[in-house]
C-alpha cells in the first residue's frame, strides 16, 4: 500500500496533539492568523512542537505574512515546513524558501477545473501543493472552513504533482476522498472539532480509524 500523509491542522492543546500523534499523523499544523479560532501564539506553538519532534513534521501555517512575522515564527518553532495559505506569488514562495531554507507547501483554493491551472506556476518552486476548497462568500478565513470541493477535479492531475487534499474532509467522507482523488496526503481541521477551533481527541481517533478502514477496503 502506498503511504498516505495525514496532517491534522490547527492544533492548540496537548490532548489534541497527543491524539494526532497516537493516530499516526505525519504532519501537525499550527495556525498563525489572528482572525482564526485556531490561532496560536508562537511561543505556545513552540512548546507543542517539541512534543511532536521526531514523531510528526511541524507545519507553520501563515497567510501573506511579512518578513518580520515569518522571522518570529521561524525562531519560535523551527517548523519542518511552512504552509503559505494566502495569495503568495511564485516569486514570494521562491524568496521565502531561499531565505529560510525550509520546505514550503503552497495552498491553492479550488472550485472549478480552471483553478487547478494556478498550480502550474508553482511547479519546481513549492515543495508541495495543498488543494483546499475556496472559502464561502464573506468568510473571514482562507482555510479551515469545513467546505469541500469536487474531488473528481483532481483525478486527471499530473501524477508527478505532489499535493495534499483538504477542505471539509472528515471521518464520514474520507473514504470517498481517497478513492476519488488518490492524494498523497490529506489535511483535516474542522472535521475533527466539536466547535470552531476546539479539537476533539475522540473525533481525531475516529478519523484515523476511518482512514484505516477505507484503506483496507480499497486494498482488498
Ligand atoms: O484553519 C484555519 O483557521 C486557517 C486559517 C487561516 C489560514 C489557513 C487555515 N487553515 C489551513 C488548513 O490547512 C486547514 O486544515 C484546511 O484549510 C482544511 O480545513 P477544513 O476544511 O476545516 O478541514
Amino acid at each position: 500500500m502506498t503511504t498516505l500523509d495525514i496532517k491534522i491542522c490547527g492544533l492548540k492543546t496537548d490532548e489534541a496533539l497527543a491524539a494526532a500523534l497516537a493516530g499516526g499523523a505525519s504532519h501537525v499544523g499550527f495556525i498563525f492568523f489572528a482572525k482564526s479560532p485556531r490561532n496560536i501564539a508562537p511561543a505556545e506553538a513552540g512548546r507543542l512542537r517539541q512534543m511532536a519532534r521526531g514523531k510528526a513534521k511541524a507545519v507553520a501555517v501563515t497567510v501573506d505574512a511579512d518578513d518580520a512575522t515569518l522571522d518570529a515564527i521561524m525562531a519560535a518553532i523551527q517548523p519542518d515546513m511552512l504552509q503559505l495559505h494566502g495569495s503568495e506569488s511564485p516569486e514570494r514562495v521562491s524568496a521565502i524558501k531561499a531565505h529560510y531554507r525550509v520546505p514550503v507547501m503552497k495552498a491553492l483554493s479550488v472550485r472549478q477545473a480552471a483553478d487547478l491551472e494556478a498550480a502550474l506556476a508553482y511547479r519546481g518552486i513549492a515543495d508541495r501543493l495543498l488543494f483546499d476548497a475556496k472559502p464561502p462568500k464573506g468568510a473571514d478565513l482562507p482555510g479551515g472552513n469545513g467546505v469541500t470541493f469536487d474531488w473528481k477535479l483532481l483525478a486527471g492531475l499530473d501524477a508527478k504533482m505532489d499535493y495534499m487534499l483538504s477542505g471539509g474532509v472528515n471521518a464520514g467522507n474520507v473514504g470517498e476522498a481517497i478513492r476519488r482523488a488518490k492524494p498523497a496526503g490529506l489535511d483535516i481541521s474542522s472535521g475533527v472539532e466539536s466547535a470552531p477551533g476546539i479539537k476533539d481527541p475522540a473525533l481525531i481517533n475516529a478519523f484515523f480509524r476511518a482512514v484505516a478502514t477505507a484503506r483496507e477496503t480499497i486494498a482488498a
